[in-house]
Formats: C-alpha cells, sequence, structure tokens
C-alpha cells in the first residue's frame, strides 16, 4: 500500500516500504520526495526526538508534516503544522505571580527581602568597599596615564607602521608614512595639553572657586573612586556576596538536567547520553512562582514525571537543596512524562506556616470551599466539606488532630452546623468544641463507647428522618432531593448540616463488643449521609482496612494524606495506584507537620500545609463560633446544656427510670407499654432519644438481660395489649430499691438525663 498525496499532506497514512525500495532501486535519482518518508521510517531515534521536541518548535518547523511510518504500520497520526499548533496548550498570559493575590505576595515579599538584604548588606560594607577602590586609585592613575601615551604615539597602529616600512621598497611612501604619523603625533600632543589644561582648570576650580569644603571633599573622593574603578582587579572583586549562592546554586536549565541526569534513570540517562541536552525539552522558561522557581519539561518517550517524583530525594541533592524545597509534580492532563519542578526558596517545614483566614474574623459556609491553609508555592488550599466524607491518615504526631480539629473549628464557624465530635485518642485536643458541639467525647472507655454508640443510633435514625423528610417536599423546593443551602438554613425543616468527627478510629472500628454495629452506621452515614446534609471526617494513624472499613474508604471523596511509611498506607488513604501516578505521602520527612496531599478538592491532587491553629486560638474561635450561634438560636445539645456527655455515664435503663416513676399516676401495675417508654424518653432527651420507637427500646434493653412482657391497659373503656417493661426488672438489674420519697417523686436513680 502506498500514500495517497492527501494522505502525505495531512501527515497521516500507511507506506510501504517495501514498495518504496523497489522504486528506490529502480529509480535511485528519483526525487528526494518519493524517500523523505523510507528514510524517516528508518530512523527511529530521529523521530523519538522530534516527537518530544518542544512544541512550539514543532510547530515552527515545516517538515514536522512528514508522515510518521514504520514498515507499513501507522505508529502515529500526526496531524499538520495548523493541528499541532491547535493542540498545543496554550502559556497563560499572565505569570502565576499576576493573576493569583498570594502568589504576588509571596514574590512581592521575596523581592523587598532579596533587594532589601542586598542594599543593606552592600550598604553598611560602603567604607569597607571605598577604602579597597582608594586603595585601587594609584594603578587607576597608572592606567590613565598609559593609555593616554599610547593614543598619542599611536601605540595601536604601531605594528601595522612597522610592516609597512619593513615591507616597501618605496622610500616616498615610507616618507609619507612617517609625515602622516608625525603630524598625528603633534595634533595629538596638542589635544592631550589641552585636555590636560582642562583637568588642571577644573581642579583649580574646585580648590579655589569652590566655597563648601564638602563638595570639594565629595568631588575629590568621586575622583579618587572614579581612579579607584579604573584600577580594578577582575579576580579581586570589590564587592562581596550579599547572598552565598555557593551554597545553593542557581536554578538554570543545566542545573536541572545534571540533577536529573543524577537520578539513576536507566532510559532517563540513555537519552541523555544519545542525545544530550536535547533528550529533555524546556516547555517554558524556568519562572519565577509565588516563593519559588518553577520550570516544566517534558522527559525523553518512556521516562514518567512519577519516576522523578520517586527519586526526589536525589533531585534535590543534584539541585544542591534541601528536601523541603524540591517539589516535582507531574502535569497528568498533559502527558504522565510532563514534570512540573517546583522549587521553592524555603522548605514547607521550615516557612512559617500562613495564618488561616478565618482564625480572627469571617463565616463560613459549609456549602463552599473553606481555606484550610497553603500549598507549596504559597497559594491557598481549600476543601468543601458539604456533601463529602474525609479520610485523614498519617504516622504518629504529624499533625492528624490539629488538621481535623482546623476542620471542626471550619464547621463550627457555619451556624448551622451540628457537630458531632470524638477524641477517641482521649486529651483534651477536641476539647474547646465543647462550647459549640451538639456532642463532643474524649476518650475510649467503655462510657464513652457506649455514649458514641447511643449517639450513632440517633444519627442513623435522624438519617432516616430526612430522606422522609425530604420527600414531602414540594419539587420546586428540594429539586434534586438533597439539601440544599437554602433548605439547610431554613430552620423549621431540621435539614441543617450534622458534622461527624472521630480522631483515631482504630479505636471504635475495632471495639470487641460495638465495632460492628459503629461500623455499619457509620458505612450507612457515609454512603447515604451526604446526600441530606451529613458529613463524616475520619482520622487514623493506621489507615487499613480495620482502622478504617472499606465501605468507608470506598465512599471518601476528600483525603488527607500526612506522612505515611510505606505504598499501602499512602494508598488506602490517597486511593488506589496514587502512589503509582506519584502523588507519594512517603516523600514527606519527619518534620514536615501539617504538610498533606490533598486529594478529592479539584482534579489534581495538591500538596497542602495546614494552617497551624494551636488550642489557645482555637478556644477563641469557638467563643466566637458559640456567639454566633446564640445569636442564630442554634445552641443545641451539649453546648446548649441538654445534656452532660461527660457526666452522664447512665445506660438505658438509668435513663429509663429517670422518666418512669415509682408510682406512675397512669401506669399502677409498675408496667408500661415500650411505645410509651419510647416516647417519654424523646420528649426528656431528644438529642439521644428523638424518633425512638417501642422496638427500639426493647432492642436497647435486651443486651441488659431485659425482657418484655404483655401489658394491658384501658383507654377508652377498650382494653388493648401491648409489649412492655416491668419496672421492677430495670430496678433489679441496675440493684436499686425503690422509695417512697417525696422528693424523689420518680425514683430514678439519675435527673435529669
Ligand atoms: N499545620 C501545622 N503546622 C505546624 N505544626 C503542626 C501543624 N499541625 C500540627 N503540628 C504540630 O504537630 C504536632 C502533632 O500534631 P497532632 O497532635 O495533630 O498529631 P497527630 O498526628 O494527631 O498525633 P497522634 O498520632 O499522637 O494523634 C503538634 O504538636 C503540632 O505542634
Amino acid at each position: 500500500m502506498t500514500t495517497t498525496p492527501n494522505q502525505e499532506a495531512h501527515g497521516i497514512g500507511v507506506y510501504d516500504l517495501d514498495a518504496a525500495r523497489r522504486a528506490r532501486e529502480a529509480a535511485p535519482e528519483a526525487s528526494e520526495s518519493t524517500n523523505a518518508a523510507p528514510a524517516i521510517a528508518e530512523n527511529v531515534s530521529e523521530r523519538a526526538q522530534a516527537a518530544h521536541d518542544n512544541t512550539d518548535a514543532a510547530a515552527e518547523d515545516d517538515t514536522e508534516t512528514t508522515p510518521e511510518i514504520v514498515d507499513g504500520q501507522v505508529l502515529a497520526v500526526r496531524d499538520d503544522r495548523s493541528g499541532t499548533v491547535k493542540a498545543a496548550p496554550r502559556r497563560e498570559i499572565l505569570p502565576a505571580w499576576a493573576k493569583d493575590r498570594e502568589s504576588a505576595k509571596s514574590a512581592a515579599a521575596w523581592a523587598v527581602k532579596h533587594y532589601g538584604h542586598t542594599t543593606t548588606y552592600h550598604g553598611v560594607r560602603l567604607p569597607t568597599y571605598y577604602a579597597k577602590l582608594a586603595a585601587r586609585s594609584p594603578l587607576g592613575l597608572g592606567r590613565v596615564m598609559a593609555m593616554c601615551w599610547g593614543w598619542i604615539f599611536d601605540a595601536e597602529d604601531k605594528e601595522n607602521r612597522m610592516t609597512v616600512r619593513g615591507n616597501t621598497l618605496d622610500a616616498g611612501a615610507y616618507l609619507r608614512l612617517r609625515e602622516d604619523h608625525r603630524r598625528q603625533i603633534k595634533a595629538r600632543v596638542f589635544l592631550a595639553v589641552l585636555m590636560l589644561l582642562t583637568v588642571a582648570g577644573i581642579a583649580a576650580y574646585v580648590v579655589y572657586g569652590i566655597d563648601s569644603l564638602m563638595v570639594q571633599l565629595g568631588l575629590g573622593l568621586a575622583a579618587l573612586a572614579g581612579l579607584g574603578l579604573l584600577g580594578r582587579n577582575p579576580d579581586k572583586p570589590i564587592t562581596g556576596r550579599a547572598v552565598d549562592t555557593a551554597k545553593e546554586p542557581r536554578l538554570t536549565s543545566d542545573l536541572i538536567l545534571n540533577a536529573l541526569g543524577s537520578l539513576g534513570l536507566a532510559r532517563l540517562n540513555q537519552a541523555m547520553a544519545k542525545e544530550g541536552a536535547k533528550a529533555i525539552a524546556f516547555v517554558s522558561p524556568i519562572m519565577r512562582d509565588g516563593a519559588g522557581f518553577r520550570a516544566e519539561l517534558d522527559l525523553p518517550p518512556g521516562v514518567t514525571a512519577s519516576e522523578v517524583i520517586e527519586q526526589r530525594d536525589r533531585l534535590a541533592s543534584g539541585l544542591r537543596r534541601s528536601l523541603g524545597k524540591v517539589w516535582p509534580e507531574t502535569d497528568p492532563e498533559v502527558h504522565v512524562g510532563r514534570l512540573v519542578l517546583y522549587v521553592a526558596d524555603k522548605s514547607l517545614a521550615q516557612s512559617k506556616p500562613a495564618p488561616w483566614p478565618l482564625a480572627t474574623s469571617g463565616k463560613v459556609n459549609v456549602f463552599e470551599p473553606i481555606p484550610i491553609g497553603v500549598d507549596q508555592r504559597g497559594r491557598p488550599v481549600v476543601v468543601t466539606l458539604m456533601f463529602a466524607t474525609g479520610l485523614i491518615g498519617a504516622l504518629p504526631r504529624m499533625g492528624k488532630t490539629f488538621t481535623l480539629r482546623l476542620l471542626c473549628l471550619a464547621a463550627a464557624l457555619d451556624p448551622r452546623v451540628e457537630l458531632h465530635t470524638y477524641n477517641l485518642k482521649g486529651g483534651s485536643d477536641l476539647g474547646m468544641l465543647d462550647d459549640v458541639a451538639h456532642a463532643n467525647r474524649s476518650g475510649d472507655d467503655p462510657e464513652d463507647i457506649d455514649y458514641l454508640v447511643r449517639d450513632l443510633r440517633e444519627g442513623a435514625i435522624e438519617m432516616r428522618r430526612r430522606y422522609k423528610a425530604i420527600k414531602t417536599l414540594p419539587r420546586e423546593v428540594c429539586p434534586e432531593s438533597k439539601v440544599t443551602d437554602a433548605l439547610a438554613s431554613e430552620k423549621s425543616l431540621k435539614l441543617h448540616p450534622i458534622f461527624w468527627a472521630f480522631d483515631e478510629t482504630q479505636k471504635m472500628f475495632e471495639h470487641p463488643t460495638h465495632g460492628a454495629e459503629i461500623a455499619e452506621i457509620v458505612t450507612d452515614l457515609v454512603k447515604r449521609g451526604p446526600a441530606v446534609g451529613i458529613m463524616v471526617w475520619l482520622a487514623t494513624q493506621r489507615p487499613d482496612a480495620k482502622s478504617i472499613p472499606t465501605g468507608i474508604s470506598a465512599n471518601a471523596v476528600l483525603r488527607l494524606c500526612l506522612k505515611v511509611m510505606g505504598q499501602v498506607e499512602n494508598d488506602m488513604v490517597l486511593g488506589t495506584s496514587m502512589y503509582k501516578s506519584g502523588i507519594r505521602a512517603t516523600t514527606f520527612g519527619r518534620k514536615d507537620l501539617g504538610i498533606a496531599y490533598l486529594v478529592g478538592e479539584g482534579d489534581d491532587p495538591v500538596i497542602v500545609r495546614s494552617s497551624f491553629v494551636d488550642a489557645p486560638a482555637a478556644e477563641v474561635i469557638c467563643a466566637r463560633a458559640r456567639a454566633a450561634r446564640l445569636a442564630a438560636g442554634r445552641l443545641t445539645g451539649m453546648a446548649a446544656g441538654e445534656i452532660l456527655p461527660d457526666d452522664d455515664t447512665g445506660s438505658i435503663l438509668d435513663h429509663l427510670l429517670a422518666v418512669w416513676p415509682e408510682h406512675d399516676p397512669e401506669w399502677s401495675n409498675g408496667k408500661v407499654w415500650c411505645d410509651e417508654l419510647a416516647a417519654r424518653l424523646a420528649e426528656h432527651n431528644g438529642s439521644l432519644y428523638g424518633g425512638w420507637t417501642g422496638e427500639q427500646v426493647t432492642a436497647a434493653v435486651k443486651p441488659h438481660g431485659i425482657r418484655t412482657v404483655q401489658v394491658k391497659k384501658v383507654i377508652d373503656g377498650k382494653q388493648t395489649n401491648k409489649r412492655g417493661l416491668v419496672r421492677r426488672d430495670l430496678t433489679d438489674t441496675l440493684g436499686h430499691t425503690d422509695t417512697d420519697d417525696p422528693d424523689n417523686p420518680i425514683g430514678g436513680v439519675l435527673a435529669p438525663v
């Protein structure tokens, strides 16, 4: 098969090499155009080079329209010149710092700092520099005099004159040459004397004509400095270096190429050995971006950016910089061989954490992106809490709890959000949330787990209630069957967002008694909760299937991974194949506190250094959030004093006795229907038992060994039978004796619930 002219014109087609060879043998003098394609087909390496050449260069090169064909097979379809240009990614019109406030601020700060430092450095050394110049002024004067001498006697032309004198036999010509030279010297001597007299006149004027000693001194010093400059020795510079560039060489393309060459990547090294610097194409010049420099380059075919990312430490060594300053990234939108290399002025861990924009003022809307920190270039990084479940994973002491707390604080600043926060590690890291949380608990003691289970059960009921409530809403109010910003703000609908946060989740999911139930409820909340405004965030040290059941991790949209040790943990938190794609939280150092990969917010993973908000600052934020909640009438649960979780260690039996007086006027035989008890519990403690049914009461008392009995009651003259409980069973189980004490008419042991 041969290419048609049309195909060739478009660089598309299948070329029959055998036919071409036959034709070439038959007509060796055939036109070049006939042989062009086979020649290219035989030179694979040339084509490979062309394939990764700079896009612009390719666009400018007309010969690039040659078809890419090898032995009758289409290897690639290359469009013509205009197609290449069309497909080429367009460079940003404005540099990053001109479009982003944070980048501009950081670039301006760098410029002010750099040039300020340089100016000050040289400023304080001015006297030394001057002394050095003054010392060199005699040499400068000597050089001026030698220059004048050479000019007067035309020393430069001496060699030519000698050559002419030696070669000419014409005495007349020689005499003319001598005469010209003599006349030239005479004229120059005259001019030199004139110049000397002018200089002497100026000097006399300065000494005798100017009154001010300061001006005289200034002019004298300037003349001395001028002579000193002329007497400089290039090997001994007068000024020193304000910036120690010996330690950190300038980021040049050569430096990057050398660093890449030192990674030990076989394919890359082969390509570089064969093609030299051309093996790697810089797609744009190295440019200033935020607080560092950015380079974008195409690696040789077959080499991926992930391979370079994997060798980040070696790359940093090659660039002569600390690990925290070197941030290679992929640009999967272009191709996997595109490497975006960001080299920061300061390592991320060393640079001051960016203050949290919401630390002192501002409200949050959880339906909108919320700032949580900055990336390595100093640009803000945001997360949108609504409709998402999030995972945080890391080695111990890398900043999980701080990051989770930051998200809790953000949620707290939206007064509509009902917070349920559990720090199963124990301690007071989340203690300040008592002020705002509907439920906040620390620890993993039996009563803590018990409390968590009850809260989760209630959460599950609330989720079901929400789905029912949404079903009843008219289409125009709730078109997508999900909670909207407007619906969440409508108090009467009770569809406000609910934010669940769990730290050290392994403690709850691995609990011997309640682990399965907790996992089941949390999985349900994660899967069905987002649409009805339920958000769940989980943090763990051990991101394996036991710490975070796969049903949960598979449905987590947002993932934050601080330093982890290996690929398994990395992919467990960030998602399958992330490690392979070069998104590796394993490359963070032990000093990279609060630095994480964030996946799920935008199209691409980003590195974020979360804002540092310590406990006192968090307390101030909680106080602000509490005030906003009070003003909006949104303080509920524990924060509103409705339940005292840390004091209330009572079980369902205690709570039943609390709502069941010994001498119940309506239920005189000491037996009450479970339906009735459920209604009393809900009325007394809506946050724990709201929406409970008789069956749930039955199920809740069962683990305590209490069974229901048939209870008769006459209502409107009609006898009705239902399942109920016997009060005596509860008191016996709890080991309480009932009392007739009139001050304790309900005879319960715990009041109020
Ligand atoms: N964004 C941050 N910037 C700077 N330092 C931070 C940041 N976040 C956390 N840290 C520091 O890291 C330390 C550990 O943080 P944190 O308690 O959140 O870690 P953790 O991973 O939850 O630890 P553990 O595994 O013990 O629960 C804190 O004492 C804090 O000083």
